[in-house]
């Protein structure tokens, strides 16, 4: 797929001085679903808004559909949604109006069919006559999207879209994205939460004090960096791995209690077996022997851990 957003060398400074991005460069596939994944005070927010053009770089461009966001405000403007984090709906406004005046902010002509097909995808079609303060938390976040995409944008970004809800709306949400990815729209999301994007991106990147430190294929990161571990108890702690058991792969807990062998999953020989009967030729007896295998969330932390080193 080709690329429809384009960020190189992305700068962002605050009047204040602080630098929020550190030269970011990204490329977006049209069609995929990317999570920017950040602790608080990454520069998630502050990515989306230059992008959007709320906000101005103070070095480096972007472009979406070809358009510099700068130079072609206008253009690129036409080609992208965002869904805010908070709801700032007008509690006395009907959906269907709401939707229809977003619409027209962009110079739209009226188009009762494309509003009706917003409406439907969103299961909103039901409350298009009902007024924004009678709708559910859920009812409102949906009705954002609708606003958002009102304009029939390409790219739509969400910032936080599940910052908040329950359980349930999430899920709900994430069955949203993912009709829309269906639909088409290329769309990308900040998120606070793992789970959320190891459940529907199709790439993850993750950003920290100001710098992409990563964006890859979620499954290929998972897999890259995604390692199994093996603990052996051991019945007597030890002070050191004896000399015929030391290897990269294999280190002592602190408590000299255990051994813990890291793995890939993948390859064809583990060494688990060598392991253990070296173990035991070393006169070492275990007492226990467990797995466990690191998730997106344990190598998020360790990549954030390092950039802070
Ligand atoms: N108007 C501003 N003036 C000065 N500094 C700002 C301004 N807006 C944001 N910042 C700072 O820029 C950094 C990045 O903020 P940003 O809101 O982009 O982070 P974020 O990754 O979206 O965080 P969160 O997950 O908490 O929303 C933060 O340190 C923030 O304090």
């Amino acid at each position: 797929m080709p690329d429809i957003v384009k960020i190189t060398d992305l700068r962002k400074a605050y009047a204040d001085g602080f630098e929020a991005l550190k030269g970011v460069s990204l490329n977006i596939r049209e069609g995929e679903i990317l999570a920017l994944l950040g602790p608080n005070g990454a520069g998630k927010t502050t990515l989306i808004s230059t992008i959007c053009g709320i906000t101005t770089g103070t070095g480096g461009s972007v472009t979406v559909g070809g358009f510099d966001t700068v130079n072609d405000y206008r253009g690129a403007r036409s080609m992208i949604g965002l869904v805010p984090q908070e709801i700032n709906l007008e509690p006395f406004e009907k959906v269907i109006s709401t939707v229809r005046f977003s619409r027209g902010l962009f110079g739209k002509p009226k188009d009762d069919a494309a509003v009706e097909k917003i409406l439907r995808q969103l299961s909103l079609w039901d409350k298009k006559d009902s007024q924004i303060r009678a709708l559910s938390g859920g009812m409102k976040r949906r009705v954002l999207i609708a606003k958002a995409l009102a304009h029939e944008p390409r790219v739509l970004f969400l910032d936080e879209p599940t910052a908040g809800v329950d359980v349930e709306l999430r899920r709900d949400m994430w069955n949203i994205v993912a009709d829309l990815k269906a639909s088409g729209v290329t769309i990308i999301l900040t998120t606070h939460y793992i789970e959320e994007a190891e459940a529907i991106a199709d790439r993850i990147g993750v950003i920290a004090h100001g710098e992409l430190l990563l964006v890859e294929d979620k499954d290929t990161l998972m897999s890259r960096m995604g390692k199994k571990q093996l603990v052996v108890q051991l019945t007597q702690p030890i002070d050191a791995i004896p000399d015929s058991l030391v290897s990269d792969a294999l280190t002592l807990s602190d408590d000299g209690h255990a051994l813990i062998y890291s793995y890939d999953t993948r390859a064809e020989r583990t060494g688990i077996t060598k392991l253990l009967s070296d173990v035991a030729a070393a006169g070492l007896v275990l007492s226990d022997l467990e797995t466990s295998q690191s998730s997106l969330e344990d190598i998020f932390v360790d990549l954030v851990k390092e950039d802070a080193a």
